[in-house]
């Protein structure tokens, strides 16, 4: 378990991260969410205590990262995956590890095999690609198999089947009750991978709830639907007060209405339906209403 209590971070006077609360519960995948710039990384380096919170703390297992006996044994990071020695092989490097964190050798390789790079082992880093590089990057996060894992940006560089093993491999370990903390980018892999949300903006806490409740939430629910006689249907609804924009392929979106409602009135008013459906919005849409205003950096048109 992770918890932040209170926490912030200045810098020059300027704050970054802004009385944060929350907490990584063990058994699920929490993803941490926000706009560039929102303070994920901070609040991630703060964690590992790597910097000084201004105000505020954050414990893992109950303790300050700088009390735990063995910060390996306990939590398994992956911060900056350019940040390796490329002179070394990436067995050498997790040996290297290993050793310097008591912990025995064996799990160099087998956390090689997990994280598919056994052909690679004997190779420098440097002439690595990003994806190698954060294979190995959690190679070293699990070495310790540690009960805590904290993610920033894995699926960076990775291919379509790395992020789909990223994505098996922190439900699997969320499944045997680890807290697996992960922040991204990528909308859609996040609304697959995980089961909570932390979203932050700004440095300040906006939602803090389970993936499906977020996207209840923030997203627009509509009802699409098509009409042998359109025009029918659209005087129909335009007489009940529904608020129906047309789109594609002459259907229409309906907002604040149930579907039942909706085949009831079309029912009544004698016009046959082909379609009809319940369509939600997507992480990344939901995701994208809430943050429009925390959002620091934006493309303007011109
Ligand atoms: N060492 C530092 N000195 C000064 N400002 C910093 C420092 N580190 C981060 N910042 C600033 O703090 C803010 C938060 O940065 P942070 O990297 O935590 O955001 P992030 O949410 O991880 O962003 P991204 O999604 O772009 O990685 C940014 O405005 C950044 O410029």
């Amino acid at each position: 378990m992770i918890q932040v209590q209170g926490l912030s971070k200045e810098y020059d006077g300027t704050r970054v991260v802004d009385d944060l609360d929350f907490e990584v519960r063990p058994g699920v995948v929490t993803g941490f969410l926000g706009p560039n710039g929102a303070g994920k990384s901070t609040t991630m380096r703060m964690i590992l205590g790597l910097e000084r919170p201004t105000a505020g703390r954050t414990l893992v297992d109950g303790r300050p990262y700088a009390e735990l006996p063995d910060p390996l044994r306990r939590v398994g990071a992956l911060l900056d995956p350019q940040a390796l020695h490329g002179g070394r092989t990436a067995r050498g490097h997790l040996r290297w590890l290993a050793a310097s964190n008591a912990l025995p050798k064996r799990r160099v390789d087998e956390v090689l095999a997990q994280v598919g790079l056994t052909d690679a082992a004997d190779r420098r880093i440097r002439g690595f690609s990003l994806g190698m590089r954060q294979r190995l990057g959690v190679a070293a996060a699990l070495l310790g198999d540690p009960p805590v894992l904290m993610l920033d940006e894995p699926v960076n560089g990775l291919d379509p089947e790395g992020i789909r093993w990223i994505r098996t491999l922190l439900r699997g370990l969320a499944a045997e009750g680890r807290s697996v903390l992960v922040s991204s980018h990528l909308m859609t892999e996040m609304a697959l991978t995980a089961d909570h949300l932390v979203v932050i903006g700004r440095g300040r806490l906006l939602a803090d709830a389970a993936t499906t409740e977020f996207i209840d939430r923030h997203g627009r629910t509509r009802i699409r639907v098509r009409a042998v006689n359109p025009e029918k249907l659209s005087a129909l609804m335009r007489d009940s007060g529904l608020d129906a924009e047309p789109v594609d392929g002459g259907a229409w979106e309906v907002s604040g209405a149930e579907p039942e409602r909706l085949a009831a009135l079309a029912a009544a008013g004698g016009v046959v339906l082909y379609e009809i459906a319940v369509q939600q919005d997507s992480l990344e849409e939901a995701f994208m209403r809430m943050t429009a205003d925390s959002v620091e950096y934006r493309a303007v048109a011109a």
